[in-house]
């Protein structure tokens, strides 16, 4: 084909995606030997470093630390100001590299593994890509191991009337923001709704409003996790629709280019079907993601395009039964967090590497399904990790859950009054493990590890009572956790 060099010769790898689950599998590749090409059509870094993890936790943290001081007598009456918006934003700026990936390229040139510019697909021959250049070229590369399918996800915009052209905002345009909106309108109370709403309300919003569409905010934890998390929005004036659907969306046209863009309203139908309107300068989807795979010749491999691509627990694509098609991170549809794109990353380059454990084992995915770790950064925070008492029932396990309060522990009192949450661990009676943990109160993200170690390492619970918590820790309600068992 005119334009097309052949020049992948020597190739051991190919990643498409330089998120960080492909940036991961590059890297450990090269670190074990083989020669590696990535290629990557946007910046390398990937959704979480420009328009997800790191500018949402940036706007998110500021809040946290006013609410954190507020809560602490003494320390309260030195807060007398307001968030600095401008100064919030030029933070997000920064840890964004102001949008240039400049910053991250070098962990990949520094581990030898080469950047290819451009969108990469597959062509139908084993191991081959071809290699739409940005600078207009193409490229046909081919490896002799494995290609690494790492293309991440977008905002899925739900078949609402009238939203995809009321242009409402994603994630991109939220965590991007240049501006606080005074008034917004979040569709969707996942992670993303949750987190970006409160942030919003913080940065100084007047109205924020989150339409969810199941009977709570993060449905997929505890039950109790939603309640908490509700009664916390509106206690600082979050209005919260649950069991409501957006069931149209309008933004009238902009009479002239330089006038402000009108505000757009959203019918939404709540429970008995009752049909309300709601005004608001923006309305903010997040409503969960879809694969970035409608062009990435999958077709080529007998695979539905536009969907995930399913894998086997060595990570590989069930529809390439020769085995050298790997994917990895959002794409793969198994736990759509960064760190899990990193460990599925870390497991796929081991297994094309060859790497076994000491048992003389190929590696293979122990821990999505069984063990993921979660943390959605609200205040009150939410980490969760393994399964929930629901989802533990279902999977046949016998099990029994202990919840104490967060607050009820000195460490709770020492860093400030009114401690909110709960603390909950699901135990398996016959194996008296920890199959899964939710901590919810202020800073419980780092309360998380520890179960997920005794999750992942199955360590008895008579093993875990001589694990003592420091005194005054907030990890003291572990001990309070397996008193309330009957230990
Ligand atoms: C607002 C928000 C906040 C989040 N916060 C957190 C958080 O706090 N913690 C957490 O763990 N997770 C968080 N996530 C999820 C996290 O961002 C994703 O799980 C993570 O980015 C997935 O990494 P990935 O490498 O699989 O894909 P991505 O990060 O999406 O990267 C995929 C890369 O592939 C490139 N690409 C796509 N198609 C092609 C192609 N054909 N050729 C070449 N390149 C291609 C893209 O340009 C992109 O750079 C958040 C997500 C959002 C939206
Ligand atoms: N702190 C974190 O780790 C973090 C933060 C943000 C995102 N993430 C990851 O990103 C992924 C995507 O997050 P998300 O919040 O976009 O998706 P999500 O699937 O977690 O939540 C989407 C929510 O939108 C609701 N919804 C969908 N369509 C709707 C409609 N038409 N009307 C009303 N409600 C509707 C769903 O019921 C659901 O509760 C998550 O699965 C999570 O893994 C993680």
């Amino acid at each position: 084909m005119d334009g097309t060099s052949t020049d992948g010769a020597g190739v051991d790898v190919i990643v498409l995606g330089a998120g960080p689950a492909g940036e991961n599998v590059a890297g450990r590749c090269a670190r074990a030997g083989l020669a590696v090409a990535i290629v990557e059509r946007e910046l390398v870094g990937g959704e979480c470093s420009y328009w997800g993890c790191i500018p949402s936790k940036t706007l998110l943290r500021p809040g946290e630390v006013l609410a954190a001081a507020r809560r602490v007598p003494g320390a309260a009456a030195a807060v007398t100001g307001r968030l600095d918006v401008a100064a919030v934003l030029a933070r997000r700026d920064e840890l964004v590299g102001d949008y240039h990936d400049d910053g991250q390229v070098p962990w990949l040139t520094e581990r030898g593994v080469e950047l290819v510019r451009g969108t990469g697909r597959l062509t139908g021959r084993p191991r081959e890509v071809r290699v739409f250049l940005a600078d207009g070229g193409q490229r046909l590369l081919v490896a002799s191991r494995a290609v690494v399918l790492a293309t991440g996800t977008r905002a899925t915009i739900p078949p609402v009337p009238g939203l995809a052209e009321a242009e409402p905002w994603d994630n991109r345009s939220a965590t991007g923001a240049r501006h606080v909106p005074r008034s917004l309108v979040v569709l969707g109370g996942g992670a993303v709704g949750a987190e970006l709403a409160q942030a919003f309300r913080r940065l100084g919003g007047e109205s924020v409003t989150v339409v969810e569409g199941a009977p709570r905010l993060l449905a997929r934890e505890e039950e109790f996790v939603g309640d908490e998390v509700r009664a916390a929005f509106e206690a600082e004036g979050i209005t919260v629709l649950v069991d409501t659907r957006a069931t149209a969306v309008h933004r009238p046209p902009a009479h002239r280019a330089d006038q402000r863009r009108p505000q757009v309203s959203v019918q939404v139908t709540g429970p008995a079907g009752v049909v309300r309107e709601l005004v608001a300068d923006e309305i903010l989807v997040a409503a969960g993601r879809t694969p970035a795979t409608d062009d990435l010749g999958l077709e080529t491999i007998g695979s539905r395009p536009g969907g995930f691509v399913e894998v086997d627990e060595h990570l590989r694509a069930r529809a390439v039964p020769q085995g050298w098609l790997y994917a990895v991170g959002d794409v793969c549809g198994r736990a759509l967090l960064t760190h899990m794109g990193k460990y599925q990353a870390r497991i796929a380059a081991d297994v094309i590497v060859g790497r076994h454990d000491s048992a003389g084992r190929p590696a293979r995915d122990h821990a999505d399904g069984r063990a993921v770790p979660r943390v959605t950064f609200t205040d009150p925070q939410v980490a969760a990790v393994g399964l929930t008492e629901r989802a533990a029932r279902e999977a046949g396990l016998a099990v029994r859950a202990v919840r104490v309060p967060t607050g009820g522990v000195a460490g709770a009192s020492v860093r400030g009054t009114g401690a909110v949450g709960t603390s909950m661990l699901v135990i398996e009676e016959d194996r008296r493990v920890v199959v899964g943990a939710t901590f919810t109160g202020a800073d419980t993200q780092e309360l998380l590890h520890a179960a997920t170690v005794a999750i992942v390492g199955e360590v008895s619970l008579d093993r875990l009572w001589h694990a003592v918590p420091a005194f005054p820790t907030v990890s003291e309600v572990w001990l309070g956790l397996l008193e309330e068992y009957g230990l």
